[in-house]
């Protein structure tokens, strides 16, 4: 342990209780005593300015009397926390936290206001557990990227990965260890960089059958948007053919997404803050909340383990239908008979579609309704399609590099929407970081919402602005925070190459073949829907009424002859 510098002095004063001095702070504390004798420490030290000043020695001694801190007692931890953290965080109430300053929806603009009174990082807790919000990218990329040996791993969901069973069967929920590594090595070799290209004819053949039906119903654009999505995950994961939205596979996996939002919708089950009730046996009269976990355990299981055998069949069939699934089940190196081998791939594949669906759909109803409300935006888009496209075909993905503005627009519909407003990562060990002190199985939350509508980066955040990417003679490109939209470290999303891909070529075709306005009101005036999102993990949009027109009939049946290609 370090020695105190002569300008420091402690007292000790009855009942155990030390008073420290310090000339530096100029500050007086005095904490709890006998009880806590470490915690003294790690409040003097975690204030002490050869922290803030990023002395390595200052840290590692901190570094140090939090591990005996920890040592000492499992409920030191939150109140040294709470004594270093006065500054950084809302007043608390006891027992309970914070709890009473949560707000019910949008989570995240809540803390960003935090972020504003308290700073970049702040920590409130919650009958006992621990989150620390980062709202600063550089803070982020600190903890979640360059020490993600120990940031990748997800907080406690005692409701969604315990009762409800995803910590085993969802990728997004499991704890990072050797499974996790193996179930993401799977989804690589579908959809990692090298190899993302060898879907392309696919998503555009989905991306043409879109077109098609926005041209027979444009009414109905949210629909087609997410059954494109739903569809295409399912031909190139498991090679089934999806008819429509009342497809059994397609009902029961949005039952699964429906339960497991349920299941971490914050503060919506007390077991999540008392995990000892999750012991409690489903019989019990009032245990309703267990009979709901295991009633979606079976429903979510089935959801997962259908497509995956309708695959594992057609296989043994040797039918010819080539998917992502039915390759890796081919793959002479894969044994099911191995333990976990058929887990890993059947939770790789029902991954794709939890997490690639929603995200995507969000992304692509926001850009409609972006389109509404930015006329001059779509106009410039369509100005540099024309140019670069011409009327005598589609554009492809490759147009990609030919499509600045385009790419533009996918940017800032990323930064705009914030479709994964807060990515949640977790510590699996104690760790100090600008003098703060970061217990075990804190919740470590990156306000992505609130990185990507920082005013410090962006100009006007609040507005749909793709001329913000590009380098003009008196003002500099804003940040590209593309990759942040995507998550970060070992957790980071790998759908990013492809879904780039599939957004891009949306958003360039719709543009290119239809001109998106307002709907009308009776007398003939612009209905203008408001930019709203539904909060949640991944947001999502509430259905708008816009009217979806083609720019021509050459470009109409430029639509219909694709099909027939
Ligand atoms: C607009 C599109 C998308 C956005 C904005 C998005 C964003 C994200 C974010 C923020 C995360 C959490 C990362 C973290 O914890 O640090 C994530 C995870 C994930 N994403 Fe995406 N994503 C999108 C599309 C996709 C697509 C198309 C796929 C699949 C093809 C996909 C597959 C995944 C998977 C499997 C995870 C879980 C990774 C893990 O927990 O280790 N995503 N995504």
């Amino acid at each position: 342990m370090r020695e105190l510098p002569d300008t420091e002095k402690r007292e000790h004063v009855p009942h155990g209780a030390t008073t420290i001095t310090t000339n530096n702070s100029k500050e007086k504390t005095v904490v709890a005593g006998s009880a806590f004798p470490v915690l003294i420490e790690v409040r003097w030290l975690s204030d002490h300015p050869s922290l803030s000043r990023g002395d390595d020695d200052g840290a590692s001694v901190l570094r140090h009397c939090c591990a005996i801190s920890c040592a000492s007692s499992r409920f030191a931890r939150p109140v040294a926390w709470v004594f270093r953290s006065r500054r950084s965080s809302p007043k608390p109430i006891p027992f309970a936290g914070n709890v009473h300053q949560l707000p019910k929806t949008d989570f995240f603009k809540t803390y960003s206001s935090w972020a504003k009174v308290y700073g970049p990082i702040v920590y409130f807790y919650v009958f006992g557990r621990n989150f620390i919000v980062l709202t600063d990218l550089d803070m982020v990329h600190d903890l979640l990227s360059k020490r993600s040996a120990h940031y990748s791993t997800r907080p406690r969901m005692v409701m969604a990965a315990e009762l409800v069973n995803r910590g085993q069967n969802s990728v997004v929920f499991q704890k990072y260890g050797q499974r996790l590594r193996d179930v993401r090595r799977i989804i690589n070799s579908w959809v990692g960089k090298n190899v993302v290209e060898s879907s392309f004819p696919t998503v555009t053949q989905f991306n043409r059958k879109m077109l098609r039906s926005l041209l027979e119903s444009p009414a109905d654009f949210h629909a087609h948007v997410k059954f494109k999505f739903g569809s295409l995950v399912f031909k190139l994961t498991y090679g089934i053919d999806v008819q429509s939205i009342y497809d059994p596979y397609i009902a029961l996996t949005e039952e699964m997404n429906r339960r497991t939002s349920m299941a971490i919708a914050p503060g919506r089950w007390l077991c999540d803050s008392f995990p000892i009730l999750a012991k409690i046996p489903s019989w019990m009269p009032w245990a309703h909340f267990r009979r709901w976990a295991n009633e979606s355990r079976e429903i979510i299981q089935e959801a997962i383990r259908a497509p995956f055998e309708a695959t594992r069949t057609s296989v043994l069939r040797g039918e010819d239908s080539p998917s992502w699934l039915a390759k890796s089940l081919l793959d002479a190196e894969v044994d099911l008979s191995v333990p976990g081998v058929r887990e890993d791939l059947w939770t790789a594949a029902a991954g794709m579609y939890n997490a690639a669906i929603d995200t995507s759909s969000t992304a692509m109803h926001a850009f409609f309704l972006l389109m509404v409300h930015h006329p001059e935006v779509q106009e410039k888009a369509q100005r540099e399609l024309d140019a670069v496209i011409g009327n005598d075909r589609l554009p492809i993905i490759e147009d990609r590099d030919s499509l600045p503005y385009i790419d533009n627009i996918v940017k800032e519909l990323l930064r705009f929407s914030a479709v994964v407003p807060m990515v949640p990562h977790s510590n699996e060990e104690d760790d100090v970081y600008n003098g703060f002190f970061i217990p075990k199985g804190s919740w470590v939350i990156a306000n992505l919402w609130g990185i990507l509508h920082d005013p410090r980066l962006y100009r006007d955040p609040e507005n749909f602005i793709p001329e913000r990417f590009e380098d003009m003679k008196d003002y500099p490109a804003e940040p590209d925070l593309t990759l942040a939209a995507f998550g970060f470290g070992r957790r980071a999303c790998p759908g990013i190459h492809f879904g780039l891909a599939a957004l891009f070529i949306d958003i360039a075709s719709i543009l290119s073949v239809f001109d998106i306005r307002p709907a009308k009101d009776g007398n003939g005036r612009d209905i203008l829907p408001p930019i709203e999102f539904i909060d949640g993990n991944i947001r999502t949009m509430l259905p708008f009424d816009c009217v979806v027109t083609p720019r021509s009939e050459k470009k109409a049946e430029l639509v219909r002859q694709s099909l027939n290609e």
